[in-house]
């Protein structure tokens, strides 16, 4: 894939947003965020049709703006909204039973450490998300920040893959990853929670 897409990675479901979520993804997206994954997770998710109700609007949304509409976990709702990827972690459906079904799409995986790098099949994917860099009380079931030295062990054993950083990432902190060498960061609440998406977005 095109690691410019992984710049400004935005993620969200309904259960980070306090407004209508098609509005804070036109904004963040008139803003330039570069590619968008429909996250619908945790004890105040949508489930069944509503789910893939919101996930359609938000299809919608990234078709009009032209930007890469990925699903968390859900190879199902792949198919369903014709999505252009999906993002897997290392306890969801194996990246290589998702190749041999999507053989076209965007797959990206979570890899926290150097024992989920060894097993991890880095060639059947485009992207790998690095994380928990920073503290982040967003995933409930978040590990322990790893910081920016695992993107720079991570950047030495795959000098051409395409990473992006994810977890407690800001505009503060956003330049740190990047220099440690990722293509991109990935983000929730610094956008979700934000008063000015339009300057958040910018500064990232
Ligand atoms: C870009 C990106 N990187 C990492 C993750 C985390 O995926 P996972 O470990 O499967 O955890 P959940 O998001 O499913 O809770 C991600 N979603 N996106
Ligand atoms: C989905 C996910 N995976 C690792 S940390 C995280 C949450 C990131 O959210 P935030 O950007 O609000 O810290
Ligand atoms: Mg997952």
């Amino acid at each position: 894939m095109d690691r410019a897409l992984l710049r400004k990675y935005f993620i969200m479901g309904s259960q980070n947003c306090e407004r209508e979520p098609v509005e804070i993804l036109k904004e963040a997206i008139e803003a330039g965020v570069t590619i968008f994954q429909f996250r619908e997770k945790g004890s105040y998710a949508l489930k069944g049709q509503a789910k893939v109700n919101l996930g359609r609007q938000l299809r919608d949304v990234c078709l009009t703006y032209d930007i890469p509409f990925i699903i968390n976990d859900d190879a199902e709702l792949v198919e369903i909204l014709g999505a252009d990827g999906i993002h897997v972690g290392q306890d969801d459906e194996k990246a290589e039973a998702l190749r041999e079904r999507y053989p076209d799409k965007i797959i990206g995986l979570s890899v926290s450490n150097m024992r989920e790098f060894e097993r991890s099949p880095i060639d059947q994917v485009d992207y790998v998300g690095a994380g928990p860099i920073f503290g982040t009380s967003t995933k409930e079931d978040a590990k322990v920040p790893v910081g920016t030295a695992w993107i720079k062990r991570l950047r030495e054993e795959l000098p051409n893959t395409p990473i992006v950083g994810i977890g407690g990432i800001t505009p503060e902190n956003a330049q740190e990853v990047i220099e440690a060498g990722a293509d991109g960061v990935s983000v929730i609440s610094a956008i979700t929670r934000s008063n000015d998406i339009s300057k958040t977005v910018q500064s990232l």
